[in-house]
């Protein structure tokens, strides 16, 4: 490594030459790789990026300068060549350099991401607040054509292309989301083969018209007016322009010439620019180019073969989800899959390829998948949104108003309930009992492991209305699933072991510690009652109400903030109830938490079983050593 390991800021590229540029861009590759494998990571979009990173620091100038990273999971070349190499091999670790831009990371950080499509949105506000303070700085925002298909990205588009301002949009076209992109605006991407054919077709012409005699020259100019016409109305430009930006492109990505010079001249421009640069993601190591999907993000891998380490023979709750949709979608012709762009990660594909008439990639496009799916429930289907908790997080009114005021049976799987990992802050599902147990008419549940996670999707196709129900990133407990998954009483839960020293209300997977935990007091001669009460809304009133009152100390137990979560719940049921018990809640606090693997943090916060009884432990002790002061 001869000119990474030198650079000491991004400035010092503009004094390289373009085969040193080229030289570094191997050398970037060869950094990521090395790390990646280990830590794993967003491989594919960030090999695919390299000579765009290296193009827009060599003629942009951050942190003056402001480059917005939409999701940002194409940004390690970035971190590479701004400071981080040495910390490079922290990525995505507890403590670690973030899998995204973060500003408290690096001044060279614009925004922080991981949610898609809002490069376009936050770089318009920097650059009319520019204009507003009387700046010079260029605001460059870099989207890739997955992410160009949310409506927040158009609407980011419609303002811009109103204020006028100077902001360049880098749309960054590899025809990737996580798996090859969809929809109409996808299609029209591509016609930048069309392009090329244009180019062609008016080379060839001109030589025609020029070789003709007397006319000649004038049907030359005719056809170079009409042309400018022909051109746009046959490429993506046609579509940018309406918006009011210039439209560049489309240009080879990783012809570094090209790039630098395109993103000079488009520098001087005024106004709203687009640059149409076409990539390929996983470029330069041959397993991630042939499957960008598995590289999308990817666990550590052996490199010289491109396989992935690690990999368990037990069943996700993903995988769980995927199978038992198709056996219901099997027996009831109601039932239709929605995802947006998260087909792998929701485990969907299974359900795409055995019923592709009932399967929607929605795009990045989570508040329109809520939607489509209210017009389908309406019209008499079982529409199963399969989404990250997080990405629902977008969603909020579509889900209220749109599925639940109506009281549609339109039900949401929510993956990635819970802490996911390294992602982070950004990925946690860990607001969505906060978010969703205030909505009426929504039932929801969490079921506490993938014999219960069946049962609950069985219970949602056959319930006449809204069903959310959360389950983790990560693997099952491995449980022996024989038979058709029978549904469940609504709002009924079920104890799970007795105790008279107090009662653990434990949410969810939580479930699987919480017992732990009282089999290890036990141990110390405390013996303590776990319900679960299945679903978080509605709450079992009778059993948790009952259980409180007889045992005077309850526990509750959720991997979601504590603000507004399942144990505020079971604290506003007990208030109505007019019961009083001492009550010790364990959750996640109210600040964002950070990443690091879904073991450490549990541990970290206290949702561990050694973590839950130690709380229970100080708490029944203390209570304890309080009675007998009180009594002597
Ligand atoms: C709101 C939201 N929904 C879904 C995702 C998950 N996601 C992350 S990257 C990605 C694909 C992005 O495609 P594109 O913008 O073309 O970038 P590429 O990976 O091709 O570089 C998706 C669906 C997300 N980060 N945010
Ligand atoms: C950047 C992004 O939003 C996704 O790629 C996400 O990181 C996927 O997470 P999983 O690995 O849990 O599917
Ligand atoms: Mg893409």
């Amino acid at each position: 490594m001869i000119y990474l390991k030198n650079l000491a800021s991004p400035a010092d590229l503009k004094g390289l030459t373009l085969s040193q540029l080229e030289e570094l861009a191997g050398e970037i590759r060869e950094a990521i790789l090395e790390t990646v494998a280990q830590t794993g990571g967003h491989l594919a979009s960030s090999l695919g990026v390299v000579e765009l990173t290296i193009a827009l620091h060599r003629v942009f100038d951050t942190p003056v300068d402001k480059i917005v990273w939409d999701v940002g999971h194409q940004a390690y070349a970035h971190k590479l060549l701004t400071g981080r190499l040495d910390r490079f091999a922290t990525l995505r670790q507890f403590g670690g350099l973030s899998g995204f831009p973060k500003r408290e990371e690096s001044p060279h950080d614009a925004f922080d991401v991981g949610h898609s499509s809002t490069s376009i949105s936050a770089a318009l506000g920097m650059a009319a607040a520019r204009d507003t303070l009387g700046g010079k700085e260029k605001v460059v925002a870099v989207i890739g054509d997955g992410s160009l298909t949310s409506g927040l990205a158009f609407e980011g588009l419609n303002q811009a292309g109103h204020l006028k301002k100077d902001l360049i949009v880098v749309l960054n076209d590899n025809e990737m989301s996580i798996s090859p992109n969809v929809g109409a605006l996808s299609s029209f991407l591509s016609r930048k083969m069309t392009s090329d054919f244009v180019v062609r077709f008016k080379k060839e012409t001109e030589q025609f018209l020029v070789n003709l005699p007397r006319f000649g020259k004038d049907l030359l100019n005719l056809a170079r007016r009409a042309e400018d016409s022909l051109k746009s109305f046959l490429t993506p430009g046609m579509l940018f322009e309406a918006f009011g930006f210039n439209y560049v492109g489309p240009i080879d990505g990783h012809r570094l010439e090209e790039l630098i010079e395109t993103l000079q001249n488009v520098s001087r421009l005024r106004g709203p620019t687009l640059i149409h640069v076409v990539t390929k993601k996983g470029k330069g190591y041959p397993p991630a180019e042939e499957n960008p999907a598995l590289f999308h993000g990817v666990g550590p891998f052996d490199r010289p073969t491109g396989q992935v380490l690690g990999v368990k023979g037990g069943l996700s709750y993903t995988a769980v989800f995927g199978r038992t949709l198709v056996e219901l979608a099997e027996k009831d012709e109601r039932v239709v899959a929605i995802t947006a762009a998260m087909a792998e990660g929701t485990g969907l594909k299974l359900f795409a390829e055995r019923f592709p008439g009932r399967f929607y990639d929605v795009g990045i496009a989570e508040q329109h998948a809520v939607t489509f799916a209210a017009g389908l429930a309406c019209r008499g289907m079982r529409p199963v949104v399969a989404i990250y908790s997080t990405f629902l997080q977008r969603a909020f009114d579509n889900v209220l108003h749109d599925v639940c005021l109506q009281n549609l049976p339109v039900t949401f799987a929510l993956d990635r309930g819970g802490l996911v990992g390294a992602d982070g802050p950004t990925h946690h599902g860990v607001f969505d009992y906060s978010f969703l147990r205030p909505i009426p008419n929504l039932v929801f549940m969490a079921p506490r492991d993938e014999a219960v996670l069946r049962r609950a999707m069985a219970t949602a196709v056959d319930y006449d209305g809204p069903f959310a129900y959360r389950y983790p990133r990560g693997d099952a407990l491995g449980l022996l699933l024989e038979g058709a998954a029978e549904p469940l009483p609504v709002g009924i839960g079920e104890k799970l072991r007795d105790g008279e020293d107090g009662v653990i209300f434990a949410a969810g997977t939580t479930v699987a510690a919480a017992m732990e935990a009282a089999r290890t007091l036990e141990g110390e001669g405390l013996f303590l009652t776990v319900v679960d009460p299945l679903f978080i809304k509605p709450l079992d009133r009778d059993l948790i109400a009952a259980e409180a009152r007889r045992s005077g100390f309850v526990v509750t137990v959720e991997e979601n903030v504590l603000q507004g979560g399942f144990g505020s719940a079971v604290m506003e049921l007990l208030a109505e109830e007019g019961v009083a018990p001492r009550m010790l809640m364990i959750g996640l606090p109210d600040r964002f938490v950070e990443q690091g693997s879904q073991s450490a943090l549990r541990a970290l916060y206290g949702l561990d079983a050694a973590g839950i009884a130690g709380r229970i432990r100080a708490a029944l002790g203390r209570e304890a050593g309080s009675r007998k002061a009180a009594a002597s």
